[in-house]
Order: C-alpha cells, then sequence, then structure tokens
C-alpha cells in the first residue's frame, strides 16, 4: 500500500478564512467516541466495540476541507480505575483536554445520566480546560425518540456550562454535518497544521494492531478482552503480488485465555484471522497475509512499562 496516504506530503491548504484546531471528543466508555470519529472521516480508522475500554491510544485523526483543517483526538472512556491498564488510560484522556480549541463530551443519550457523566464533565472545571469551548453531544439519537432526546438534553444542561449542544447518530449520520459545523465555528483562524491528505497521527502498524484487537473484543465477552494486547512483529509489502504480510502477536495473561483465543482445533483464532483480513484489505487496499500468534505474559496489565511497550495511553 502506500503509507504516504497515512502520513501525508501534499501542501497544507490556508489562506483568509481558513480555521484549524484541535477538538478532544471524551465521555464514558462506549458513548460513542470512536464510531463518531469513523463517520465524520467516512471510514474506519478506530476501532469500536461495545465492550467498555475498547479505546486504548490517544488516537489522532485529521479531517481537512478547504476551509478548515480539524484534529480530533479520539480518548479512551474515562472511568474509576481498577488497574495500572485503566489509571493509564484516564491519564492519557485527561492530558488530551490540554490546550485544545473544543472538547466535545459525548453522553449516550440512549442511558440514563449518571454518576459516570457527572464526574466526567467535572473534569471540564480543570484550569487546562478554561480556554475550550464545550460542547455537549448526545449520542446515538437513532435509539431513542425525539422526547427521550429532549429529556436527555434537559438533563445533560445540568452538568456543564455548555457552549453547544447537538444530538446525533454516528450509525445514521443524522446531525453529524451540523456538529462539524458547531466545531468550526468554534475553531480560531489559523492555517492547516497537517498535510491536506493525512489522516491519522498513528503509524500503520498501530492501526493494524488495533484492528486485530477489535476483532478479539467483538468474539469475547467478559474477562478475555481486557486481557489481550496486540503488538505487530513484521510487517511487508510484495509488490508484485500487491499483498501485505503481516505477523502478530496477541498477548494474553493467562494459560487459560490462550485456550480460548485458539479455541477448539484453532477455530477461533482462524475466524479472528479471516474477519480481521478482510478488514485489512479494505484498510490497506492490498491482499493480506495474516499469521496471528499467541503468547502468554502474566500480568502485564499491572505493569505501567509493559502497557507503555504496547504502545497504549501515554506511551506514544
Ligand atoms: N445505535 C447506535 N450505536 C452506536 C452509535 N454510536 C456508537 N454506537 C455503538 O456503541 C458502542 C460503543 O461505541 P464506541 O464508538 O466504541 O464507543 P467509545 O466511546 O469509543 O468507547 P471506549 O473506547 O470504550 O471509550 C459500539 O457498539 C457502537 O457500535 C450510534 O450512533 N447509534
Amino acid at each position: 500500500m502506500d503509507l504516504d496516504a497515512y502520513f501525508g506530503h501534499a501542501a497544507p491548504p490556508s489562506g483568509e478564512g481558513f480555521k484549524s484546531g484541535f477538538v478532544t471528543l471524551i465521555g464514558r466508555p462506549n458513548a460513542g467516541k470512536s464510531t463518531l470519529l469513523n463517520t465524520i472521516m467516512g471510514k474506519k480508522i478506530a476501532i469500536t466495540s461495545n465492550t467498555a475500554q475498547t479505546t486504548r491510544h490517544r488516537f489522532r485523526a485529521v479531517y481537512t476541507r478547504d476551509d478548515m483543517q480539524m484534529i480530533i483526538v479520539d480518548t479512551p472512556g474515562l472511568h474509576k480505575p481498577h488497574d495500572a491498564l485503566g489509571e493509564e488510560l484516564n491519564t492519557s484522556a485527561l492530558k488530551a483536554l490540554e490546550d485544545v480549541d473544543v472538547i466535545a463530551m459525548l453522553i449516550d443519550a440512549s442511558k440514563p445520566v449518571g454518576r459516570g457523566d457527572e464526574w466526567v464533565a467535572a473534569q471540564l472545571d480543570g484550569p487546562h480546560c478554561k480556554h475550550a469551548k464545550k460542547i455537549c453531544v448526545l449520542s446515538k439519537g437513532d435509539l431513542v425518540t425525539t422526547e427521550q432526546m429532549h429529556e436527555q438534553a434537559e438533563a445533560a444542561k445540568k452538568l456543564a456550562n455548555w457552549d453547544a449542544m447537538v444530538g446525533l447518530s454516528s450509525e445514521s449520520g443524522y446531525n453529524v454535518d451540523a456538529f462539524i459545523e458547531e466545531v468550526q465555528c468554534f475553531l480560531p483562524e489559523g492555517p492547516a497544521w497537517f498535510p491536506a491528505d493525512m489522516e491519522t497521527d498513528q503509524p500503520i502498524e498501530v492501526i493494524v494492531a488495533e484492528f486485530i484487537r477489535e476483532k478479539i473484543l467483538r468474539t469475547f465477552r467478559d474477562e478475555v478482552p481486557h486481557s489481550i494486547g496486540v503488538t505487530i512483529e513484521h510487517m511487508e509489502y510484495e509488490k508484485k503480488k500487491d499483498l501485505n504480510r503481516i505477523l502478530a502477536r496477541i498477548y494474553v495473561e493467562r494459560d487459560s485465555q490462550k485456550g480460548i483465543i485458539i479455541g477448539k482445533g484453532g477455530s477461533a483464532i482462524k475466524r479472528i484471522g479471516q474477519e480481521a483480513r478482510e478488514d485489512l484489505e479494505q484498510l490497506l487496499g492490498t491482499r493480506v497475509y495474516l499469521d496471528l500468534m499467541v503468547k502468554v505474559k502474566k500480568n502485564w496489565r499491572r505493569d505501567a512499562t509493559q502497557i507503555r511497550r504496547f504502545g497504549y495511553g501515554e506511551g506514544l
């Protein structure tokens, strides 16, 4: 594939009236942050699942138009941490609030506003958030009636002093444009910070590893998804065959988890490999040969050094 598509070299657009800046998406786990990012970008870059703590990287996507460049910072969901990984993810998410132009807090419109939302909203009072405009995004609008949406808006109004509020659905695309326009209003005039054809600041290996992790999150429930980490050991493009050869390692914490990931006669790992390969072929625009290995690394989630080695949280 053409890796330049990820890093970009085209001259950044600029000019009078051009706006540019950073918007951070925050919210409880599962609020729909990564899905909104993908909908804005018009393609899947960030992984999503209904397992909390899906997002482990503070992830920047670059959305460029003729009249603006918006750098969207996706963050791990904010929640009460239970281990070093949870703490690292919270630190990473809160750090992404510093020095941004807009903070968009997502609140799931289909769930009652609760203490988790209150806790996240309270973080917006910090000194580092002072200058940012705050948009309340009521997400998953397709799951609620108009009346429920109004009720949710009333509850959300009490959480913070919002500069704007938008109800939308990333699934149907409803009102996502309105959100983009709202952000644009709040961005300062300035030149593009990144090349026009750059889509993300993450190395392609990180995105590939995340796509594999997503398939595991979607296949298994409970403890297993939180216990895995994925690294790309080797990735090589064979031009003649238009083929990317990828060797990935899936780390788990216990032998029993290794057995679960592999499945009876290798059935589970085979399915994960197949599904990941299909997604990766779309992402990379080439054929993909994917080799997955499972390895046990005891208690890696309790070890900050290990977590950073995976590149999760602050490690990048
Ligand atoms: N029906 C519906 N489901 C949505 C919408 N947006 C997100 N979801 C679903 O909600 C779940 C969580 O979405 P994510 O985008 O992964 O949420 P997140 O806030 O990034 O989650 P973390 O990474 O855990 O912080 C997924 O199963 C999504 O498919 C929406 O607009 N409508």
